[in-house]
């Protein structure tokens, strides 16, 4: 949260406060009515998150530095990412209101990430994309376009891995420097790209202001969308948990009862709403995030001033929204890593279990042959995760 100087010449009033994990803004609506037509608590509106940050005043001793917004959310983004998950941050809010300055302010992720990485030890490669969505298309920020026209490429949606851009460069890198001249590269194309929009003198061209309405229009479709995706998938994983509940609650019910355990077919009646995730491009290629395989992060950025009230209110609603979404994250394995490990697991078990067969030893014509079984049985698994490592 930031209070810009556009904010500060407009003279509005601060109207928001932090108070540990909750955010609360005093309402307008309510200033501008009698007292007596208002309950005091409809003065307040407050949101509870996991995290709040204040960054009006840096005098201030709540003031959160992004060094602190790092330290709580961009080391567990980085730790998922190295454990093998996908992972998602993103920042949602009005114009203005710190999303760039949130992510991008000081990228000491990257430096953070290629610390670890060798104090570690552990073999990896990072490839950087980078690209924007504007007005329902996707251009590549770091691959010069041949022709005058920036080129736009086509989502497509893979079916194990899911959506994703096709043909958006990939570079590799292997330092932090490496990160950050490419990250300066694509922001400078994305600035170029809205001052051009912002200041040409083709503004006057009536087909200009045609193909603004459509920009508009189309900025707006990847906003409502996201708010449907956002509000359906709540809807989806509140309605999955209280279906989960009834469940258990049923199957309590009938064996405290003495019956048999519910079938699991009682509360789960009700069918899942459909996501409109194709409905934008913004939508589609954050369907993973959003709502499937992957630990995702949404920071919600506002403005404390008066004049923001009703943007601060609705992405305060969104946000609040969004904290229901329950995701499904699991680390994605290399096939043979995964292969090594399961071979390494059946190990660990058959050992437990001739260590338990010598230990009882009851009856040894019988344990004698299988101990000789699982004996081999391991030896063959041993023998399978050495050719395995080999061979990679
Ligand atoms: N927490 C903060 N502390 C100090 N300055 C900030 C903070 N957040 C944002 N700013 C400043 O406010 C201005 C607007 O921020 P920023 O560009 O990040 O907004 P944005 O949400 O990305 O806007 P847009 O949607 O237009 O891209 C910038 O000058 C930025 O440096």
């Amino acid at each position: 949260m930031c209070f810009v100087s556009r904010e500060s010449a407009e003279g509005g009033g601060v109207i928001v406060e932090v108070d540990d994990k909750v955010a609360k803004v005093r309402n307008i609506k309510a200033d501008s009515r009698p007292d007596s037509t208002w309950d005091s608590r409809e003065k307040i509106v407050a949101f509870s998150f996991d995290y709040c940050y204040w960054s009006v005043d840096p005098e201030d001793p709540k003031y959160a530095s992004q060094e602190m917004v790092f330290q709580d959310l961009g080391t567990s983004v980085l730790m998922g990412a190295f454990r093998g998950y996908n992972i998602c941050l993103f920042a949602y809010g009005q114009t203005g209101s710190g999303k760039t300055y949130t992510m991008m302010g000081t990228p000491v992720s990257c430096h953070f990430g290629f610390h670890d990485r060798v104090s570690c030890s552990f073999k990896a490669c990072s490839m950087v994309l980078f690209l924007e969505i504007y007005n329902e298309r996707v251009r590549d920020l770091l691959k010069q376009s041949d022709h005058k026209k920036p080129y736009t490429l086509r989502v497509r949606e893979h079916p194990e891995t899911g959506p994703y851009v096709q043909g958006l460069s990939q570079h590799l890198v292997t330092d932090y420097k490496q990160v950050v001249e490419l990250l300066e590269k694509g922001i400078a194309k994305r600035r170029q790209q809205f001052y051009l929009d912002l200041a040409g003198s083709e503004r006057a061209d009536p087909s200009y202001c045609k193909d603004r309405i459509t920009e508009g229009a189309n900025i707006n479709k990847s906003l409502v969308t996201l708010g449907i995706v956002i509000s359906t998938l709540a809807q989806n994983s509140q309605m999955f948990s209280s279906c989960q509940s009834i469940n258990t609650l049923t199957s309590e019910g009938e064996s405290s009862h003495g019956g048999s355990p519910s079938s699991g077919s009682s509360g789960g009646a009700r069918r899942q709403a459909y996501i409109p995730y194709r409905d934008s491009i913004l939508t589609w290629l954050l369907k993973d995030s959003l709502g499937g395989n992957s630990k995702t992060i949404m920071i919600a950025t506002i403005s404390p001033a008066s004049s923001s009230y009703n943007e601060t209110m609705s992405t305060l609603r969104y946000a609040s929204n969004a904290k229901n979404i329950i995701n499904k994250p699991r680390v994605n394995e290399d096939a043979n890593v995964k292969l090594i490990r399961e071979l390494r697991e059946e190990i660990d078990r058959l050992k437990t279990m001739l260590l338990s067969f010598e230990l009882r030893n009851s009856s040894p014509s019988w344990s004698d042959d299988r101990d000789g079984n699982l004996t081999e049985l391991v030896l063959q698994n041993e023998m399978k995760v050495r050719v395995i490592c080999w061979m990679l």
